[in-house]
C-alpha cells in the first residue's frame, strides 16, 4: 500500500483504533511506510488543509476523479504542490497519474489563492502558515489564538534559570502577557507568570515540541489555570501522604511531586517518606500516566493505582493511614478547554463543490483577507484528533446538557465526599475545566451541606488562608439561582464567602487560561468521629451519600461521562430511585 493510501487509512481510521494520532500511527503493527515520514505526510497536509481545500474544490479535481477520496486528494495535492520532491509515488502509479492530470489546474488555483491573501512569494506564504496567520478557518475557538503556550519548568529536573539559559537563550522577556499572547509563532519572547511559581508564557503558536527540554520532560505542556489545583494544596513535608484521584495523564501529579520534592529535605528525600498515591481508573490513560511520571522523574515519590476506582479505596485501609491531602480533579464537561494546538485539525475538500458554486469565487482579488477571516461560509467537513496522548481529558458532548451535567455533578460529589472520608485528611482541592456552575460552585456547596462535611468538620479554605498567588487571582466564584437543591441555612454573608473561596479562569480573555475553576477545602482538626448524621441534608446530598455508603456502584464514564455503572448484582438499576429505596431496605 502506499504512504498516501496508508496516511489516508488512518486518518479515516479504517481500523477504529481509539488513541491520539501519534499512536494510531506508531501502534501500527502492518505499516509499510515508515511510520516518522506518515505522520509527517499529515502533519503537513494538516497545516495547509484549508487553502487546500478550497484549492481542490476550484479545480473540481474531486469531481473528475472519481476514485480519489477527499482525504487522499488533500495528501496528493499538498506534495504536488508543496514537497520538495513531489508526489512520494513511481511515474506510473495510479494516485500519482491521477493527479499529475490536474498539475496545471491546481497549481493556477494555488497562484490565485496565494495572490489573493496577500502572499507575494511561496516562502511568504510558507511563512504565514507556519506562524499560523493563514490557513486559519474562522470557528468558534477563535479565542485560541490568544492564548498563550503555557509551560510549566520541572523542578525535578530543572530550573527556570537553567531554562532560561538554554532552551530560550536568545528570547527577550517581557512583563506583559499581552504581548505575547499577539506575536507569532516565530517570536523569541516569553512572559513569567505572576501567579504560579516556574510558569512561562510562549507565543500561542510556538512550537516547542521538538526541543530537547520538552522530549525530556525538563518542560512540561501545561495550562496556567490547570497549575492552580497542585499550588493550591500547598503540600508541606508535615502533610503526609497525598492522594491524586483522577490522575491522567498526570500533569497535576507530576506538579504536585516537583511541589513536594522542592520542599522536601535531601535526607528526608532518600528515606521517600512522603507519597504521592495516583489513582486512574482507565488502564489506558494509566499507561500515559505512568510514562508521563517517568518522564518528569516523578516516579521517586509516585505510586501509580493504574485501573483502580478511587471510589472503591477503602479510606480506612491501612495503606492511606498517612493520607493528609488529596488533589481532585475529576471527570467533566471539558466546555473549559480551548480548541488547542495539539488537536489536528484537517479541513476537508467537498466533492460537490467546484469553481462556479465555491463559496469565494467572485471575491475581489484585490481584497486581503484577514488573518481570522472566515475562509468558506459552507459546513466545512473536518476531521479531529488528538496528536499525542499527553493532552487532558475530553469528555463525550452527546446527550442533552442538563442532563449530563446533572449526571457529572453527581459523579464529581461523589469523588469529594468519598475523599472527605479519609481519616487523617486535612486538605483537599477539587476541580474541573468546565465553565458550569453545576459542576464547580453547585457540587461545593453541597459537599460542604453534606453531613460526612459537617461532622468531620470540613470548611471551604477562605481566600485570606490560600496561598499568595492564589489570593491575589480576583476571579472569584459566582452565584446562580435555582440551581442548588434544597434549603442551604446560609446567610448571603456567608455564601458570599464561600463564592469569594472558589477560584474561576475564564476562557478566551486577556488572562490567557482556559475556563477552570478549583476550590480546596481544609478543616483544622483530624479526629474522626463515628457514624454519621444524616439530618439537614439537601436532597441531592443524601442521594449522593447512600450511594456513597453502598459499594456496589461506580463511576463509569465509558463514552457518556458520569454514568452510574450497573451494580454487581442483577437488580434494574434503570430507575436510581428504585436502587435507593432497595439500599435502604438492605441498611435496615
Ligand atoms: C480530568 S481528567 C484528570 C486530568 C489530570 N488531573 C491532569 O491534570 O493531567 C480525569 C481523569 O480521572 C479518571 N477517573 C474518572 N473517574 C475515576 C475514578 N472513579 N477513579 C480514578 N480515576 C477516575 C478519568 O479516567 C480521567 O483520566
Amino acid at each position: 500500500m502506499s504512504l498516501y493510501y496508508e496516511a489516508a487509512a488512518v486518518l479515516a481510521n479504517s481500523d477504529n483504533a481509539g488513541g491520539s494520532l501519534k499512536s494510531r500511527i506508531y501502534n501500527k503493527e502492518d505499516l509499510k511506510s515508515s511510520p516518522a515520514q506518515l505522520f509527517a505526510v499529515v502533519i503537513e497536509a494538516s497545516k495547509w488543509s484549508s487553502v487546500l481545500k478550497e484549492v481542490i474544490e476550484r479545480s473540481e479535481l474531486l469531481k473528475e476523479e472519481r476514485k480519489l477520496t477527499p482525504i487522499l486528494a488533500l495528501l496528493l495535492t499538498h506534495d504536488l504542490i508543496l514537497s520538495k520532491s513531489g508526489v512520494a509515488a513511481p511515474a506510473n502509479h495510479a494516485l500519482k497519474l491521477a493527479i499529475n492530470r490536474h498539475k496545471a489546474r491546481l497549481s493556477a488555483e494555488f497562484t490565485k489563492l496565494r495572490i489573493r491573501d496577500g502572499h507575494g512569494t511561496l516562502q511568504a506564504f510558507r511563512d504565514a502558515i507556519n506562524d499560523g496567520i493563514a490557513g486559519e478557518v474562522e470557528t468558534a475557538s477563535h479565542n485560541a489564538t490568544l492564548h498563550p503556550r503555557w509551560i510549566r519548568v520541572n523542578t525535578i529536573k530543572t530550573t527556570v534559570a537553567e531554562q532560561l539559559a538554554t532552551t530560550f537563550a536568545g528570547y527577550g522577556m517581557t512583563d506583559d502577557l499581552r504581548a505575547v499572547q499577539n506575536a507569532s509563532a516565530r517570536s523569541k519572547i516569553y512572559y513569567v507568570d505572576t501567579h504560579i511559581p516556574n510558569v512561562l508564557a510562549l507565543p500561542p503558536k510556538a512550537d516547542l515540541s521538538k526541543c530537547p527540554a520538552y522530549i525530556d520532560g525538563q518542560i512540561i505542556f501545561q495550562d496556567k489555570a490547570s497549575c492552580f489545583p497542585a499550588y493550591l494544596l500547598d503540600v508541606q513535608p508535615e502533610d503526609g501522604d497525598v492522594i491524586d484521584g483522577c490522575a491522567a495523564p498526570g500533569n497535576k501529579t507530576t506538579h504536585l511531586a516537583a511541589i513536594i520534592l522542592e520542599r522536601m529535605s535531601r535526607d528526608v528525600q532518600d528515606g521517600r517518606k512522603q507519597r504521592i498515591m495516583a489513582f486512574e481508573k482507565d488502564k489506558i490513560r494509566a499507561g500515559t500516566l505512568r510514562k508521563m511520571v517517568k518522564l518528569a522523574s516523578a516516579d521517586q515519590i509516585v505510586s501509580i493505582r493504574g485501573g483502580q476506582d478511587f471510589l472503591v479505596a477503602n479510606p480506612d485501609s491501612e495503606e492511606f493511614k498517612n493520607v493528609e491531602a488529596l488533589l481532585l480533579d475529576p471527570s467533566c464537561s471539558g466546555s473549559g478547554i480551548v480548541g488547542r494546538d495539539d488537536v489536528l485539525k484537517i479541513y476537508l475538500p467537498d466533492p460537490q463543490l467546484g469553481a462556479t458554486n465555491n463559496s469565494n469565487a467572485g471575491r475581489s482579488k484585490k481584497r486581503k483577507r484577514r488573518p481570522q477571516e472566515s475562509r468558506t461560509s459552507q459546513p466545512i467537513s473536518t476531521l479531529k484528533m488528538e496528536l499525542d496522548d499527553t493532552a487532558t481529558e475530553e469528555t463525550s458532548t452527546d446527550g442533552n446538557l442538563t442532563e449530563r451535567l446533572a449526571a457529572l455533578s453527581t459523579f464529581q460529589l461523589r469523588i469529594l465526599l468519598h475523599a472527605m472520608r479519609f481519616p487523617k485528611a486535612r486538605k483537599i482541592t477539587y476541580s474541573t475545566c468546565s465553565v458550569y456552575f453545576e459542576e464547580n460552585e453547585s457540587v461545593v456547596f453541597q459537599a460542604l451541606a453534606s453531613s460526612v462535611a459537617k461532622e468531620r468538620g470540613w470548611r471551604i479554605m477562605k481566600r485570606k488562608e490560600q496561598v499568595d498567588g492564589l489570593r491575589k487571582w480576583n476571579t472569584r466564584g459566582a452565584w446562580e439561582n435555582n440551581k442548588v437543591g434544597g434549603a442551604l441555612d446560609l446567610t448571603v454573608e456567608e455564601r458570599e464567602a464561600i463564592l469569594d473561596a472558589c477560584i474561576r479562569c475564564k476562557k478566551g480573555t486577556d488572562d490567557g487560561t482556559m475556563g477552570f475553576f478549583v476550590a480546596a477545602f481544609i478543616r483544622d482538626d483530624s479526629t474522626t468521629p463515628d457514624g454519621l448524621e444524616t439530618e439537614n441534608l439537601t436532597p441531592e446530598t443524601e442521594a449522593v451519600e447512600e450511594e456513597e455508603g453502598w459499594n456496589g456502584f461506580s463511576d463509569d464514564e465509558g463514552k457518556s461521562v458520569g454514568r452510574l455503572e450497573a451494580p454487581k448484582s442483577s437488580e434494574d438499576v434503570s430507575d436510581p430511585s428504585k436502587n435507593k429505596k432497595k439500599r435502604k431496605r438492605r441498611k435496615k
